[in-house]
């Protein structure tokens, strides 16, 4: 069982001492798991708590309110993939006014040193924190020959020559790249949710789907895919899915909609995971009902003939 924090102010959370990680983690890709797996063995080495520190929001989030940048990862995955990787300890520090505004050697103290009594400290590479983003490694160095704690780099990773970063996931799922995606996050990109009650006109068009919500972030790319499901039966099933606003029937918050193949059932608060395969088109904006029920008719044939040809990946 890992343990979950999300305030800066309290007493010390690991007084016999932690390595920390910090990073937004968003996607949890293979740079990502490369750091929280350092931290992990360097906190087993010490016999000592490894401690993944991250922010809900994320800071990005935070300063673009409004138009939100679009995410990766929901809290919950986060949580999950940042366990499986040993950390022992998770912090999702909430990031407000309060935090935005804090010192970078405030941070060190109250929170690395206070909160957290850090032995260790590993960040990726061109990290910066604290107020205006101004505190960087030699922050973190200075700092630690003062308080006691070392800190360090990790190597940046790449793949095809060039470094993986969250916003290359973005970019290659905006592009429809799920293999891409997949190769950068060590995994199929997916997303979890509880099926949720939408306004039952699936059913009645032939395509009952099961409804996510996506927790009020921006999605990185939306439209109409080629889908496993996860977490109904023992194994994955074959779906199709439309991820978006809906804009035919006037939606306005995005909604992933998965609709499986050769199944009838109860979904409702189930919890299930889409791992995106193919894209086969963008969301539009069709004249009528008709006209739609038409297209995802098409669109069915087309997820089904993808998938058959397509392995199934194991359940993560
Ligand atoms: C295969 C498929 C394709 C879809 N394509 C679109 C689309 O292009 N434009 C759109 O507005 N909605 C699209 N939808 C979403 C439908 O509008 C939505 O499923 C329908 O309104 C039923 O919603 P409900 O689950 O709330 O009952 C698609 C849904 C599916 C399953
Ligand atoms: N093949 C199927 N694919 C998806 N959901 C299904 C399927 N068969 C039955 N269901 C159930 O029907 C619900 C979706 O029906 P729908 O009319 O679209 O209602 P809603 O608008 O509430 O999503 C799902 O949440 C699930 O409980």
């Amino acid at each position: 069982m890992s343990r979950l924090f999300r305030d800066v102010d309290g007493g010390s959370l690991y007084p016999q001492g932690s390595v920390v990680c910090i990073g937004a983690f968003d996607g949890l890709h293979l740079g990502h798991r490369a750091l929280v797996r350092h931290a992990a063995s360097r906190a087993r080495a010490l016999g000592v708590a490894a401690v993944a520190l991250s922010f809900e929001p994320l800071p990005r989030e935070f300063f673009a309110a409004g138009a939100a940048p679009p995410r990766l990862t929901l809290p919950r995955a986060r949580i999950e993939g940042l366990r499986d990787l040993g950390a022992d300890g998770i912090g999702l520090l909430r990031f407000d006014v309060r935090l935005a505004s804090m010192s970078a050697e405030n941070f060190v103290r109250d929170v690395l040193v206070g909160r957290l009594s850090a032995r260790e400290v590993w960040v990726g590479p061109e990290f910066r924190f604290g107020r205006k983003r101004g505190g960087d490694m030699a922050t973190l160095r200075r700092l630690g020959t003062h308080l006691d704690f070392e800190a360090g780099e990790i190597e940046p990773v790449a793949l095809d020559g060039e470094r993986v970063s969250s916003t290359r996931i973005r970019n290659a799922l905006g592009d429809g790249d799920f293999r891409l995606a997949s190769r950068l996050l060590g995994r199929p990109y997916a997303i979890a949710g509880h099926v949720v009650r939408g306004a039952q006109l699936g059913r009645t068009l032939g395509f009952p789907t099961a409804n996510l919500r996506f927790g009020g972030k921006t999605p990185a790319f939306t439209g109409i895919h080629a889908a496993w499901v996860h977490g109904v039966g023992k194994t994955p099933i074959a779906a199709v899915t439309s991820f978006g606003t809906r804009p035919t029937v006037d939606g306005v918050e995005p909604l992933l909609e998965a609709h499986l193949f050769d199944f009838d059932g109860d979904l409702y608060g189930r919890r299930i995971e889409v791992e995106f395969v193919a894209k086969l088109r963008d969301e539009e904006k069709f004249p009528d009902l008709q006209s739609l029920v038409a297209q995802m008719h098409k669109d069915a044939a087309q997820a089904r003939a993808i998938l058959q040809q397509a392995p199934k990946q194991a359940y993560a």
